[in-house]
């Protein structure tokens, strides 16, 4: 499902803006970060766009068109995950499930197995018959997202889905959503732990203070910011003899480059270093070749690519300075 927003603006209080005049289209079949600080609005345009709350301005068009009043086939078509989602305490996974299932009209034949595949998938077949209220709180938040899928949406809406979730659980997760995008389902998710957003999402957004700061496609996006930022690991072998050159040496030379080391480290029997270097491409090559001519014994340089949280912390820095 296609998803454009169009001027879209919330208010509360008709006086404070939660987000305004928000532009952004989300292609069919990818996996959309909103990304933002606290209070930044992710939760009220993750509202809107399920639905369960109506802009005070602008549009929302699902494949081209606005959703109309009490639209239930749309509501059918999406999967929402959004904050406080109270579980009934006595019913257990199994029932949760069922129920949910037959509010989203799945067909009697299809659900005692759409039901069997979300308790398999996460991972709460020994807890099936448990009331909701005994489950742990990583096993509940399972439960929320299974209910979200279970009735296979075409577009699905996450606000902060890895909340409650231990490591294994947040991989688990991450996998599962992969697989949703190979349906062909949309798939929106708010975070404000990048990394759990790197390495996933297709399309980026990024809310602060209830304005959309940057979006687009992810290695756009990085692209556009990497230009500015030139990282590179250099693996250095130790010196052959007491007067060689080694990675103290290293350093030094570096330094006098003016390039910022990052960090460092030892791998493989090489010394590592991580250095920012001002300039650029041209840089790095006059730097390197100082350090060979030093006698430092450099086995490889190589770019290390920006990361989402990079692009994310120099946004952040742009907008403070
Ligand atoms: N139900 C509400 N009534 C009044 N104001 C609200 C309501 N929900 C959110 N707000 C306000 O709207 C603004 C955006 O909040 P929102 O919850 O959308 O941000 P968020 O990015 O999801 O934040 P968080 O990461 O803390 O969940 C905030 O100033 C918040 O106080």
């Amino acid at each position: 499902m296609r998803i454009d927003l169009r001027n879209l603006g919330k208010t509360y209080d008709g006086d404070r803006w939660a987000i305004r005049g928000l532009d952004l289209t989300i292609p069919s079949g990818s996996i959309c970060g909103l990304i933002g600080p606290n209070g930044a609005g992710k939760s009220t345009t993750l509202r809107m766009l399920a639905t369960v709350m109506r802009p005070s301005e602008g549009e929302i068009q699902f494949d081209g068109r606005p959703p109309e009043v009490d639209d239930a086939e749309l509501r059918r078509a999406i999967g929402f995950l959004g904050d406080g989602n109270p579980l009934y305490k006595h019913m257990s996974p199994a029932e949760y499930l069922r129920f949910f299932g037959e509010c989203f009209r799945v067909p009697d034949k299809e659900l005692a197995a759409a039901v069997e595949d979300m308790l398999v998938t996460f991972d709460l077949v020994d807890k099936r018959d448990a009331p909701a209220g005994s489950l742990s709180k990583g096993m509940r938040q399972r439960l929320l997202i299974a209910r979200c899928l279970l009735h296979k949406p075409r577009l699905l809406i996450l606000d902060e889905p890895a909340d409650g979730l231990d490591p294994r659980g947040r991989s688990e997760l991450r996998t599962i959503l992969l697989r949703t995008r190979e349906r062909g389902t949309t798939v929106l998710i708010s975070s404000h732990i990048l990394r759990e957003l790197d390495d996933l999402c297709d399309q980026l957004a990024i809310l602060q203070q209830g304005k959309l700061v940057v979006a687009g496609d992810v290695a756009d996006i990085i692209e556009r910011y990497e230009v500015r930022r030139f990282v590179y690991e250099l693996r250095i072998l130790p010196p052959t003899g007491p007067e060689g050159a080694g990675s103290e040496r290293a350093r030094e030379v570096l330094v006098g480059h003016r390039a910022l080391i990052e960090s460092s480290g030892f791998e493989d029997g090489c010394e590592t270093i991580t250095a920012q270097i001002p300039g650029g491409e041209d840089r790095m090559a006059d730097t390197l070749a100082a350090l060979v001519a030093a006698g430092v014994r450099v086995v490889t340089c190589s770019r290390v690519r920006s990361r989402l949280e990079d692009v994310y912390n120099r946004l952040s820095e742009d907008r403070v300075n």
